[in-house]
């Protein structure tokens, strides 16, 4: 970037700033944002944090705007958006207002949002189908569809109730003859530290498919639903299993199924509460009566112990296996390594988790692995479960291992960030990966090279 370009950029930059610092101070200074922050900052003490720590400082206030940038939508009204952006459209038949005629159907697939589980307080994924039948009179803008449904998305909520949420409101804001609404929802299902080293084949994701009609769509039998999820299979998508409106997903939610609360911290649980009311919500409706105790529960996951890691500790279980699951030759001797170790590990900027796997790299003589997968898998697990940004998660795992498999390792961390998904930059399908190297990956690009052509046979 040259001189001008530099310039350039910095104005820019500060433009930028200025615009941002106009918009946020508003933000930052409203009642409800401050409520936040103080909850959090208790919840991060809770924690065993240091909230003066550089990492943790601005976290009050990001968690304040990414809780209340996910629930906006208690503060959105479906008029609003519909009203202006219905209009008629005439068919070749009739001079007005026949879109499709009888049994013309308008369909929008794969619309992606993020929720909040009501339950649980973490987000969740939802894959979004509506289809309406036209009226007769008008049709509605296509991207207004999408709209109508995040803002119920942006609530506290529960798969079935959003989508009969999303389903009347279209019905009410178009008034066709009908609306269809099916959602693909994903919720992360986030082990606890035994189970994560104890279950190696943990089902990271809870799903449920849910269908809400109106109108024509209320029977569930009617043709018309034959024709939507036709409409749905042109595209792979089928949703043989969904629920319909008024059954219940008792055990949609992970933390529903865990019923060992266990001693939960007092003040943790009622600085939960008060989150929830300063987002608009009422603690005391039925449906979020456990959720604070449920999310401190989860939270302390990531309790930072300040123990050191007793690696005695880890159990190495008979069968455990000292063949690397990888190995390469490189100049004579070989690079071994161990792939697919899964991590879980929460965001410390927007107490959001993130997750993935950890590929290890490092040279043996004898290719074998001298401590065995299990105890590098727990190093991973506990590095994870714990406040972290990946970078750090990667160097840390690199130093550590470096003490038991030699001076020589390579880390690769592959992970998906919730905070770029769920909200601000909505960055779906987004990755991350790191790398960390110790001794001769760092000097040797064909070391490195080699290592990571392995990596992508491996999963
Ligand atoms: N380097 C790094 N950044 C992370 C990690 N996890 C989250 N982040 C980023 O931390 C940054 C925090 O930026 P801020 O501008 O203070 O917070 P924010 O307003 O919530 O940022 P946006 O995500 O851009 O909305 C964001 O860019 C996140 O994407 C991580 O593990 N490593
Ligand atoms: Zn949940």
């Amino acid at each position: 970037m040259g001189a001008l370009d530099e310039c350039h950029y910095n104005e820019e930059l500060e433009n930028g700033i200025n615009v941002g610092e106009c918009v946020e101070l508003g933000f930052e200074g409203e009642p409800e944002t401050l409520a936040i922050e103080d909850a959090v900052g208790v919840l991060l003490q809770g924690l065993g944090e240091d909230i003066n720590r550089e990492g943790l400082r601005k976290t009050p206030l990001r968690v304040a705007k990414a809780l209340r940038e996910g629930t906006r939508g208690y503060k959105q009204k479906v008029n609003d958006i519909v009203s202006g952006a219905l209009f008629p459209e005439a068919g070749l038949e009739s001079k007005f207002g026949h879109a499709g005629g009888a049994g013309g159907l308008v369909i929008v697939r794969d619309l992606d949002h993020f929720s909040y589980c009501e339950s649980c307080l973490l987000p969740f994924q939802v894959k979004c189908h509506v289809g309406y039948v036209p009226s007769g009179q008008r049709v509605v803008g296509l991207s207004k569809l999408s709209r109508v449904a995040e803002v119920f998305a942006k609530r506290l909520q529960d798969p079935q109730r959003l989508a009969d949420e999303v389903c009347s409101a279209l019905q009410q804001g178009i008034k066709p003859t009908g609306v269809a609404v099916v959602l693909q929802c994903s919720h992360i299902h986030f082990p606890d530290f035994e189970s994560a080293i104890f279950d190696p084949n943990h089902q990271g994701w809870v799903k449920v498919s849910v269908m809400s009609g109106s109108g024509v769509f209320c029977n569930e039998k009617a043709d018309c639903w034959t024709d939507f999820l036709s409409l749905l299979r042109f595209r792979d998508i089928n949703v043989d299993d969904a629920c319909g409106r008024g059954s219940v997903n008792k055990s949609w939610c992970p933390s529903q199924n865990n019923r060992k609360m266990g001693a939960s911290d007092p003040a943790m649980v009622s600085a939960v509460s008060s989150i929830l009311s300063s987002l608009g919500e009422d603690p005391s409706r039925k449906e979020l009566a456990e959720t604070p105790a449920r999310f401190v529960k989860w939270l302390l996951n990531f309790k930072n112990t300040n123990l050191d890691m007793k690696l005695n500790g880890f159990v190495r279980s008979k069968r455990d296996s000292l063949t690397p699951n990888g190995d390469v030759s490189c100049n004579e001797e070989h690079i071994c390594s161990e792939l697919n170790l899964s991590f879980w590990s929460q965001c410390e900027h927007h107490l959001i988790p993130f997750h993935g796997v950890v590929h290890i790299g490092y040279f043996s003589s004898n290719r074998i692995n001298p401590v065995g997968k299990s105890l590098l898998q727990s190093v991973v697990h506990f590095y994870g479960f714990k406040l972290q940004v990946q970078e750090r998660l990667t160097r840390q795992i690199a130093e550590t291992v470096s003490t038991f498999l030699g001076e020589d390792v390579m880390v690769v961390v592959e992970a998906n960030h919730t905070c770029m998904i769920s909200r601000g930059i909505e960055k779906f399908g987004s990755s991350t990966a790191t790398v960390a190297v110790l001794g001769r990956f760092s000097t040797d690009p064909t070391a490195r090279a080699k290592f990571l052509q392995i990596i992508p046979n491996s999963s």
